[in-house]
This record gives structure tokens, sequence and C-alpha cells, in this order.
């Protein structure tokens, strides 16, 4: 329903990794938290879950304090950690059973939702396998399946995507669709802008421990519509015509319309009818990833 960090900070030594993190995941929204390896994510997604404490600010599951009410706050949290750690002799299935049991649920139960679960993330020919001899991807996979176990409201994901196949990966999208509809809230993260693509609602920026961005995926997928580089005889004369299509800058002899929102030829045709003459025309991609890079060359440092 309603994940809150709020002005979290965390120092481990001399090194702050982070600082004043505030941001918000509410009702039925799906937040992609995104950033390089040692932004501060895992540190994040540890301090909500309240197993490290923050050395200042807090975080609210449900209006739940994690540091006062950890017990409340953390029932009502699901949580896949970036590196679960599975050292038992159980086999994967009885495990599932065994872990459902702390939920009341009877092992009849238990044992159906298990074989579904597992066999849906693609673990269906390690049922019995034990679980310190999976892999790593394995557990990522296994912990996933535990945490939907007594479907809390609020779920973080820490580098879920990483670790499971095309099939694990629809399955995801899927899970996160059916909870965006039953108004849950959830956090996951990654360091692959494009990978948060077509699941999340928004994306939570951080970098070095900090925030600096929070934007719907629309307003991302705007930003890295590619750009038009134009050279034409009139250059200021042009802008009017061109602000319909996008941002427009001029650079000398040439107009730059980024964040095009219609084909390029239909550019060109409306400056040739009007009467420009269009000596050069250049068309740049800009992928997420360069959106993702230039936001944190822009804000980062
Ligand atoms: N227990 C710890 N002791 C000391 N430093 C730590 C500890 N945990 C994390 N750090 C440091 O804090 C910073 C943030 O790490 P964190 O694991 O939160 O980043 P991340 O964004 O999750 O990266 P990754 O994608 O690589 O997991 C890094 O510089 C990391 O080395």
């Amino acid at each position: 329903m309603l994940i809150e960090v709020n002005s979290v900070s965390k120092f481990f030594g001399r090194l702050k990794a982070l600082d004043n993190v505030s941001f918000k995941v509410g009702n039925g929204e799906i937040a992609g938290y995104v950033g390089l390896n040692g932004a501060g994510k895992t540190t994040t997604v540890r301090i909500a879950v309240g197993v490290l404490p923050p050395d200042s600010g807090d975080v609210f599951i449900d209006g739940l304090s994690i540091t006062r009410e950890k017990k409340k706050a953390s029932e009502r949290i699901g949580w896949v950690p970036e590196l679960p750690i599975f050292e038992t002799d159980f086999k994967a299935l009885d495990y599932y059973v065994y872990l459902a049991g702390y939920y009341g649920i009877p092992p009849g139960e238990a044992r159906r939702m298990g074989r579904e679960a597992l066999e849906m993330l693609g673990l269906g020919d390690a049922l019995n396998t034990k679980l310190a001899a999976y892999s790593q991807g394995m557990k990522k996979r296994f912990a996933l399946a535990v945490s939907l176990i007594n479907d809390p409201p609020n779920f973080i994901f820490d580098e879920v995507l990483n670790g499971l196949d095309p099939k694990g990966i629809v399955f995801f999208r899927d899970l996160a669709i059916k909870f965006k509809k039953q108004g849950k809230a959830v956090l996951f993260s990654s360091h692959i802008l494009s990978e948060v693509e077509g699941i999340a609602d928004k994306v939570v920026f951080i970098h070095r421990g900090k925030i600096i961005g929070v934007y719907t995926m629309s307003e991302i997928l705007n930003m890295a519509r590619p750009s038009l580089i134009i050279k034409v005889d009139r250059v200021e004369e042009s802008v009017s015509i061109l602000e319909k299509y996008g941002r427009v800058e001029t650079k000398g002899e040439h107009v730059v319309v980024s964040g095009l929102n219609t084909s390029p030829s239909a550019v060109i045709k409306e400056l040739v009818d009007s009467g420009f003459n269009v000596l050069e025309v250049r068309s740049e991609e800009r992928s997420l990833e360069e959106f993702f890079f230039n936001l944190i060359k822009d804000k980062g440092d």
C-alpha cells in the first residue's frame, strides 16, 4: 500500500552510503530503483525491510516505522534480497512447505501452492533438489516464491530480474501487474534502466547515495526519444515550425529537435513545403541508458 523512505542516511565508516534519501511508493504503484553498482540500492532495501538500522531518518511501511515498530512493519512487506542465502539440506519444496507453516498454511495446501509457484519460476525440475545445491539464480527464484507466501501489501525486490530467464521475467511482469491491480506498492531495484521499462510506472534514480531524480516511465520515454539535427537556410525562422515536434535548440547553423514526437520525414516535408532549403538532416537515437547516464552527468556530481 505505501512505502515511505524518509530522509534516510547511512555511513559505513567514513563512506556516506546514503545521503538523506527520500521517496515514496504508493498504492498500486510499481517503482524501479535504478543506480549503478555501489549507488546504494541494496543499503536502502536492507534499511527499508528492517535488517539494517539507518543512522538517521526512517522508513514507514503503511505508516508503521521500521525502526520503532519493526515486527508489525516488516510483516507488511515481502522482500527478495540481492543474494539470498539458503544453506540448508532441506529439499526446495519441503522447505517452502516448512516456511508456509509459519503463516498457518496447512502442508497439503502449501505443497500445491509451492509446486505451482516454483514451476512458474522455472524450478519445476528442481522441486526435490537440496537448496544448498541451488545456484545463486535458483536461490533468487526460490526467494521470490517464498516472498509471495503471506501475500503482503508491499514488496521490495532487490535485483530480482537478474537471475530470471525470459519465462521468469514474464512471470515477474505478470505478477507486478497483478499487484498493481491489488493496490500493492512494489519497489524493485536494477542497475539497468531498460530492464525496468515495461514493468515500472516510475523510476527513482540513485547515484552515490543521493536521489538524483524521480520520473514517470512516460516522462523518461519522452525524453529518451530520438533527436533530429537539421541544417536549414533560415535557422531562426524554422524554429516556430519545429517547436510543434519537440524541444528546439539552435546551434549555429543547425537546429536540434529533441524528444521528437513524429517521424523525421514528416518534419522535413513540412519545412520543404514551407519553402525552407533543408541542407542536412541527421537523426540521433537516445537510448534509455543514455538518458540514465546524462542524468548522472547533469545531476550526479
Ligand atoms: N556492510 C558494508 N560495509 C561497508 N561498506 C558497505 C557495506 N554495504 C555496502 N557498502 C558500501 O556502500 C555503498 C553502497 O552499496 P550498495 O550495496 O547499497 O549499492 P548497490 O547500489 O546495491 O550496488 P550493487 O548493484 O552493486 O549491489 C558501496 O560503496 C558499498 O561498497
